[in-house]
C-alpha cells in the first residue's frame, strides 16, 4: 500500500473517489495469492440473469456472496456448492480500513473475473440493506474501462481506464450511482499468468 493514499485520490465529476496505484506490485501479487486460496474453496461460477449468462465469472468471500441464477439474484451465505464463503483476507480488510471511512467491516467481498471480451453493463449496487457505507472496488490484472454515471439512469457519464492496483470508493452520491465496465484490455498486465482482470467489491450488506 502507498504510504499516504489520501495524497493520490482523484474525485471524478460523478463523485467516485479513485486512488490510482493504491497497491504496489508486491501487494498485488500477495493479494492474488490469497485470492487463489479463496477460489480453491469457492470456485468461480457464471451467474445467469434473465438476459442469459453473464460474461463475468464470480465468487465471493465473507459472510455473504452475491448470486444470480434461475431463481433470481440475491445475497447468499453459501456458495452454490453448499460450502460457506471463505473469510475476507486480512489484506483486503486493510484496504477497506484505509479508504472506506466506515466503522463497520464489509460483509461481502465479491470477486469478479473478466476474461477476454468480458464486460459488465451499467447497474447500481442496490441489493444491500444499508447504503451509509461505500462500496470499495479493487482492480487487479488487465486494465478495465470503468464507466461512471449518475444516481438515475441516463445523463452524462465519465470513463476511466482502471489499472492493476487502483482502488475506487463509491460513497456519498456515488454509492447509488450507475457504473459498469465497457471492456478490458486483454493482456495489458502481466500480473495474472493467463491474462484477464480481477475486480473485488467490498460491501456492507445488512
Ligand atoms: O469490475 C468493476 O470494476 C466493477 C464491478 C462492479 O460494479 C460490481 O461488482 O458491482
Ligand atoms: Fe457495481
Amino acid at each position: 500500500m502507498v504510504d499516504n493514499p489520501l495524497m493520490t485520490t482523484r474525485l471524478t465529476r460523478q463523485g467516485f473517489d479513485i486512488y490510482p496505484g493504491f497497491l504496489d506490485r508486491p501487494a498485488q501479487e500477495a493479494l492474488v495469492d490469497r485470492l487463489r486460496s479463496v477460489l480453491a474453496v469457492a470456485p468461480l461460477v457464471t451467474p445467469v440473469t434473465r438476459r442469459g449468462p453473464m460474461s463475468v465469472r464470480m465468487s465471493a468471500a465473507g459472510r455473504f456472496g452475491w448470486i444470480s441464477d434461475a431463481r433470481g439474484y440475491r445475497y447468499e451465505e453459501r456458495h452454490p456448492s453448499g460450502v460457506a464463503w471463505p473469510p475476507i483476507p486480512d489484506e483486503v480488510l486493510a484496504i477497506w480500513r484505509a479508504v472506506s471511512g466506515c466503522a463497520r467491516l464489509p460483509e461481502c467481498c465479491l470477486i469478479n473475473w473478466y476474461g477476454e471480451g468480458a464486460r459488465m453493463g451499467l447497474h447500481r449496487d442496490e441489493d444491500e440493506g444499508d447504503f451509509s457505507c461505500p462500496v470499495v472496488s479493487v482492480s487487479l490484472g488487465d486494465e478495465g474501462l470503468f464507466r461512471m454515471g449518475n444516481p438515475e439512469r441516463g445523463g452524462r457519464t465519465e470513463s476511466v481506464w482502471l489499472k492493476s492496483g487502483d482502488v475506487v470508493v463509491m460513497g456519498g452520491a456515488a454509492r447509488l450511482a450507475y457504473h459498469g465496465v465497457d471492456r478490458i484490455r486483454y493482456g495489458s498486465s502481466t500480473l495474472l499468468p493467463n491474462g484477464g482482470r480481477i475486480n473485488l467489491t467490498l460491501r456492507v450488506v445488512t
